[in-house]
């Protein structure tokens, strides 16, 4: 059984064939801002990234009519519970219109479509960004204008708490985790049980990562924006692609930031000390989400290979529960096995409504 697995990021398109489980193609399609600069949209770059991904598969010798099925990442659709969607024309729809926000994974679907109906196989998407299972309680902010939304890494939080949970010799329903999802995004997230009931994340709140501000506050922000200075976008691309480490550092790669402070670079340690700071802050406060019950804080992402943070995280966490490091994502591996257990009928499939 072969399947393509398609995972859109801002500056790449990550795909892979999987014979089975078995991974037997992978590549990372990289785009730079001058390749992406014509299109008006993320959604219009879908035949540019397509062809990409067709000539690559076509180099690594594997022959389109041999898939099974195609599986996108999922983006920004509609709030949904988690699990293996059929992409649909309603789907498409909303990806198309943005109806909550640009974000590269709205590719995922009409790019697995679209190579999909080519050959008359079917499309997936896997819990997607959008994937909301928080509690009512968690969508109070404060101010009855703004409801707080679920705009997490859901498909590597899952991926990762299930495997964690079946080392730990039960299902991920049976377990309380904190995870941190931690790379050039960054989200904290609540598994109570085998759903995600609060978190943080996206381009709203949380620690500020290697290229968000993360939760900022909010009469200073308000002042900046009427400021004058900036135009609407570039505060949205303040908060989301130039913002935190690289506003304070003017780089989004952790591995540098170690070297400049291995070098005696004084305000790149004190904005590594704020970011470990407020990771470890998020994952306390979430403790009183699961009144202390944590079986586990769970620290994932590119960033996890780093000694350094996750070091830094664990000793002002481990106080609320143990800390099990799981560095890089699954998300490749993840949209794979969703896939497979839809098309071999362990999943229900579920309707994009
Ligand atoms: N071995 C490593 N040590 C420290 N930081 C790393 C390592 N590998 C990746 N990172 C950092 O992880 C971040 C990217 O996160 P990642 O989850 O790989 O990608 P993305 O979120 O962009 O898909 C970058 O800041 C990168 O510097
Ligand atoms: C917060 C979930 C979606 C997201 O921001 O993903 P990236 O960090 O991959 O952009």
């Amino acid at each position: 059984m072969k399947i393509l697995v398609i995972n859109p990021g801002g500056t790449s398109t990550k795909i892979a064939v999987f014979d089975g489980e078995k991974k037997i193609f992978k590549k990372s399609i990289k785009h730079t801002a001058e390749d992406l600069k014509e299109f008006k949209t993320v959604f219009d770059e879908y035949e540019y990234r397509k062809k990409l991904i067709l000539d690559s598969i076509n180099e690594g010798n594997i022959s389109v009519d041999s898939l099974n099925c195609v599986v996108g990442r999922g983006g920004l659709m509609k709030p949904i519970e988690g699990g293996v969607y059929r992409v649909n024309k309603r789907m498409l729809e909303d990806l198309k219109n943005a109806i909550n926000g640009e974000h590269a994974s709205n590719l995922g679907a009409i790019l697995a479509k679209n190579i999909a109906d080519d050959i008359n196989v079917p499309s997936f998407v896997v819990d997607p960004v959008s994937v909301d299972e928080f509690q009512d309680i968690s969508r109070i902010t404060g101010l009855s204008d703004i409801e707080k939304a679920s705009w997490l890494h859901s498909l590597n939080h899952k991926a990762v708490c299930r495997k964690i949970a079946e080392k730990m010799g039960g299902r991920y329903e049976d377990f309380n985790f904190i995870a941190a999802h931690l790379g050039s995004g960054i989200s904290v997230v609540v598994h109570n049980k085998g759903r995600m009931i609060d978190g943080s994340g996206g381009r709203s709140d949380g620690p500020f990562s290697p290229e968000r501000s993360g939760g900022l506050l909010v009469y200073p922000l308000i002042k900046l924006c009427y400021s004058g200075k900036y135009t609407c976008k570039e505060m949205v691309a303040k908060v989301s692609t130039i913002g935190g480490m690289y506003d304070y550092l003017g780089t989004k790669d952790i591995m540098k930031i170690e070297e400049m402070i291995e070098k005696g670079h004084r305000k790149a340690k004190l904005v590594m000390d704020a970011f470990i700071y407020q990771i470890a802050k998020e994952i306390s406060m979430y403790g009183a989400s699961l009144y202390g019950e944590i079986d586990k804080i769970i620290l994932t992402g590119g960033i996890a290979n780093s000694k350094m943070v996750t070091g830094g995280v664990q000793k002002r966490v481990e106080y609320l529960a143990p800390v099990e490091i799981a560095p890089g994502e699954m998300e490749m591996e993840a949209l794979a096995l969703g896939a497979m257990r839809a098309l071999k009928g362990e999943e229900v499939v579920k309707e994009y409504l």
